[in-house]
Parts: C-alpha cells; sequence; structure tokens
C-alpha cells in the first residue's frame, strides 16, 4: 500500500484526506514504543497516570512517552481528557484540593507528582500557554520581564537581553520592538498569544505546553503560530492540545489519541492520520463521531 500522504494544493501533507479516502484500516501491529523506536531522547515518561476530579475518574491508567525536541499531539473528543492530562503534565491541579493524580510523571526521571516537588521550580522547567491569549496588563517589556524577575535577579542590560531574545524567539520582535512601553493588552489575538509564548520561554523552559492555542485565533495568526512551533521544537520539548486535526498533522511528529479518559492509540502523526491501528482512532479522524 502507497502510504505518502495526499498533498493538498499548496503541497502540504493532508493526513484526514488520506484518512477519509478510506486508506486508513489495515491491520498492522502497532509500534510499541514509537519514541523508543525512533531513537529519541525521551523527555517525560508517564506510567500508570489515574486522575480524579473528585470522584470521577477524568484519566484511567494512561501509560505514555514524550520524546525530547519534538512535537506530541494530544487529540480526541471533547471531554475525552486531554487538557486533564496536559495539566498534570506541570500540576496544575495542586491549586484544588479535590482533585488528585495517581501514578508518576518523571521528568527527566524525576517523579513530577511528588509532592516534594517545588511547583515554582517545575513551572519554570514547564511553561504553559492558554486557550485563550492571558497577557498580564501592563507593558509588553514587563510581560515578559516579570517572569524573569521571578526567578532571576538580572543586571538591566542582561534583562533587556533576555526579554530580546525571547521576543524573537517568539516571533513577535519585528512587530513590537518601537513599542516595548505599550500595554500588551493593545497587541491583535494573534500578537498576545505569541506575546505569552515568548513570556513562557523567557525563563528558559525545557518543555512547552500548548492548551488549544490557536484556537482563539484567525487563520494568519494560526499559520504563525504553527511556524514558530515548529522552529521552537528544536529546542523545546512541545505538547499540544488540539481540536482540530489538520494542526496536528501539520504541527505534530507524534500523535496520541484519546476517548473517555483512556489513551487509545499513540505513534508518529503520519502513522495516527494515515494508517490508524484502532477502529475508534479511524472513526475519529475521518469524522465519524466528535
Ligand atoms: N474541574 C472539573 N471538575 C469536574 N470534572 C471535570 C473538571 N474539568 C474537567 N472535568 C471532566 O473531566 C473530563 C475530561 O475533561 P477535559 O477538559 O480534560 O477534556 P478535553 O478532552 O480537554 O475536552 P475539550 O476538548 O472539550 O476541552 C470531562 O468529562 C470533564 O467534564
Amino acid at each position: 500500500m502507497n502510504s505518502e500522504p495526499l498533498k493538498t494544493p499548496a503541497g502540504e501533507p493532508n493526513y484526514s484526506d488520506v484518512a477519509s479516502s478510506g486508506l486508513g484500516a489495515a491491520a498492522v501491529s502497532p509500534t510499541k514504543d514509537p519514541v523508543a523506536a525512533g531513537k529519541l531522547v525521551e523527555k517525560i515518561e508517564i506510567k500508570d497516570l489515574r486522575f480524579y476530579y473528585k470522584k470521577y475518574e477524568a484519566l484511567k491508567t494512561i501509560n505514555l512517552t514524550l520524546a525530547d525536541k519534538r512535537v506530541t499531539a494530544f487529540i480526541g473528543p471533547s471531554g475525552c481528557g486531554k487538557s486533564t492530562l496536559l495539566r498534570v503534565l506541570n500540576r496544575m491541579y495542586a491549586l484544588y484540593p479535590e482533585q488528585r493524580a495517581e501514578g508518576q510523571v518523571l521528568v527527566d526521571g524525576e517523579n513530577i507528582l511528588d509532592p516534594k516537588v517545588d511547583l515554582n521550580l517545575l513551572r519554570a522547567k514547564i511553561g504553559m500557554v492558554f486557550q485563550k491569549p492571558t497577557p498580564f496588563p501592563m507593558s509588553i517589556f514587563d510581560n515578559i520581564a516579570f517572569g524573569i524577575n521571578l526567578y532571576e535577579d538580572l543586571p538591566r542590560a542582561e534583562l533587556e537581553d533576555r526579554v530580546e531574545q525571547a521576543l524573537r524567539k517568539a516571533a513577535l520582535w519585528t512587530e513590537v520592538k518601537d513599542k516595548l512601553k505599550q500595554s500588551g493588552l493593545g497587541l491583535s489575538g494573534g500578537q498576545q498569544q505569541r506575546l505569552c509564548i515568548a513570556r513562557a520561554i523567557a525563563v528558559k523552559p525545557e518543555i512547552l505546553l500548548l492548551d488549544e492555542p490557536c484556537s482563539a485565533l484567525d487563520p494568519i495568526s494560526t499559520q504563525k503560530i504553527e511556524e514558530l512551533i515548529s522552529e521552537l521544537k528544536t529546542d523545546y520539548c512541545i505538547v499540544i492540545v488540539t481540536h482540530s486535526m489538520q494542526q496536528a498533522a501539520r504541527s505534530s511528529d507524534f500523535t496520541a489519541f484519546m476517548y473517555l479518559g483512556e489513551l487509545i492509540e499513540f505513534n508518529d502523526t503520519e502513522t495516527v492520520f494515515t494508517n490508524p491501528h484502532n477502529k475508534r482512532t479511524e472513526d475519529y479522524i475521518t469524522g465519524r463521531f466528535g
């Protein structure tokens, strides 16, 4: 079978078209651990993870390995647990006493679910960007400098350099370099989201968690963020939750398909979209449900 993805007019792979063309259901045994098979560096190892909102079990024994310097997408129908899984990865749930995780999430071998792990250091190592851009009500410069100042006491010239580097990495520098003192709230939605990405990377994290970062953005801003993601992955382990299968196909190296709190299928993105091993994955990516 020809497993080459179909091409869109622009030459981009369009895996969802391949899936809906009916080529997707060949019975090939799944790769057990695609990260190991790709000989990649493991950054996050999720072991027997269960997660509860009070008594409700939102994640059911998840086992998953995420590679460094690659993008992993979490996809699945609404309510399947994508955001819950993402938020476990920086212990966002620790703010809420009725939420609880069991199992292990090893980041570079250290179990970050251990209550002894310092949350501030953890959040510096693992940055997060939310669905809705959330700039602080302060200047563009201070939006970036604020996070750096929480962790480091840099001389002014060095701080300015760090702010510039973060804005450059987030592909925002040329648009804002002449108005750094203006409010971050005065930027467009797409610029605000890139400002939030700059803010996240300014503290030099190793992992970036993106929770539907483009869902509030127009197509051009979405394209800019996707280009940014593919540039940033040379430096970070990136995990993205997305409702857009086109986005997962375009932006990610690995895709995890979830359903009702379970991890149904995890593989390299091309395989998930062209040759899914599970019927539920195939039904989802061909639009039969979700
Ligand atoms: N704070 C909460 N309290 C109780 N249940 C919750 C809470 N947040 C999420 N849930 C439940 O946990 C399950 C997983 O939710 P989650 O938000 O992780 O799903 P999702 O796949 O990200 O959905 P969506 O695509 O709609 O954002 C759902 O059944 C949801 O109703």
